[in-house]
């Protein structure tokens, strides 16, 4: 079958990837959160944080949109800075093979069409993969929902790659608030090699506390088809509605 195939492009056991399946359609479906560790294994994973200091130190990072316009960065909603890739720019090799490698779960995922949520999506395409860096000092963003106005962001996957990360010391845990789980929270150290998939919509409020030290992300949203559609149509129509006040 085609996941044998691509598996096998890509040097993934397929002992493994049924294995990673298992767990997230099993997790998403009964706490909406799949956490992974050694995920790309230790060599690739060093590659990749490497590969992002060095993107980082060559200036491709931007300020995630920032609402506050003050330069205290304890007031701001988000001190993060960004860039975007699809894995084909230099020094990204590492990174296009662990989008590849997050494509191939997500969509064995789908087909192994667990009886629940994962049952019904269908998943229809992906953005590029967001590399955040929040450069510490007390960096942080404040508690959100990815996608709270159906914007067709179904899963939300983030892949950490922070050498000797120690929460208790540099902080810059991702604390997620499930809904339905009362007052649980699910506190996530955003240590070297670990994936965390969870569900992008309301279910999920998430924050990332005051980091004080460097702490990279790679993020990667996957897109319900359906969902995806009626969002591209709700925003032409307010489009035209736009078009013609102006007019
Ligand atoms: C740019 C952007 C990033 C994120 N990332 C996180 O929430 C934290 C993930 C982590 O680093 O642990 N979320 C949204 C809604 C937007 Br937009
Ligand atoms: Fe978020």
């Amino acid at each position: 079958s085609n996941i044998n195939l691509s598996c096998k492009e890509q040097g993934i056991s397929v002992e493994w990837m049924s294995q990673i399946c298992q767990y997230v359609v099993r997790d998403l479906e009964k706490y909406g959160i799949c956490v992974v560790d050694n995920f790309m294994g230790k060599d690739r994973a060093e590659a990749i944080y490497r590969s992002v200091v060095s993107m980082y130190s060559s200036g491709v990072f931007v300020e995630g949109e920032t609402v506050s316009s003050s330069l205290d960065t304890s007031k701001k909603v988000r001190s993060d800075k960004i860039t975007w890739v699809d894995g084909s720019e230099n020094n990204c090799v590492n990174i296009a093979h662990l989008i590849s490698t997050v494509d191939t779960i997500i969509m064995n995922s789908i087909r192994m069409k667990g009886n629940g949520q994962l049952g019904q999506r269908t998943i229809g395409g992906r953005t590029k993969a967001m590399i955040a860096c929040y450069p510490g000092s007390g960096a942080h963003y404040v508690k959100h929902v990815d996608n709270p106005n159906r914007d067709g962001r179904c899963i939300t996957t983030t892949y950490y790659c922070n050498k000797d990360w120690d929460a208790k010391t540099t902080g810059g845990l991702l604390r997620i608030f499930p809904q339905g789980w009362a007052n649980q929270v699910v506190d996530i150290e955003p240590i070297l090699d670990r994936m965390v998939f969870f569900w992008s919509d309301r279910r999920n409020p998430h924050e990332v506390q005051p980091a004080f030290r460097t702490r990279y992300a790679i993020t990667v949203w996957y897109f319900d088809a359906k969902e995806r559609e009626e969002a591209r149509i709700r925003f032409n129509r307010e489009c035209a509605v736009r078009k013609n006040e102006t007019k």
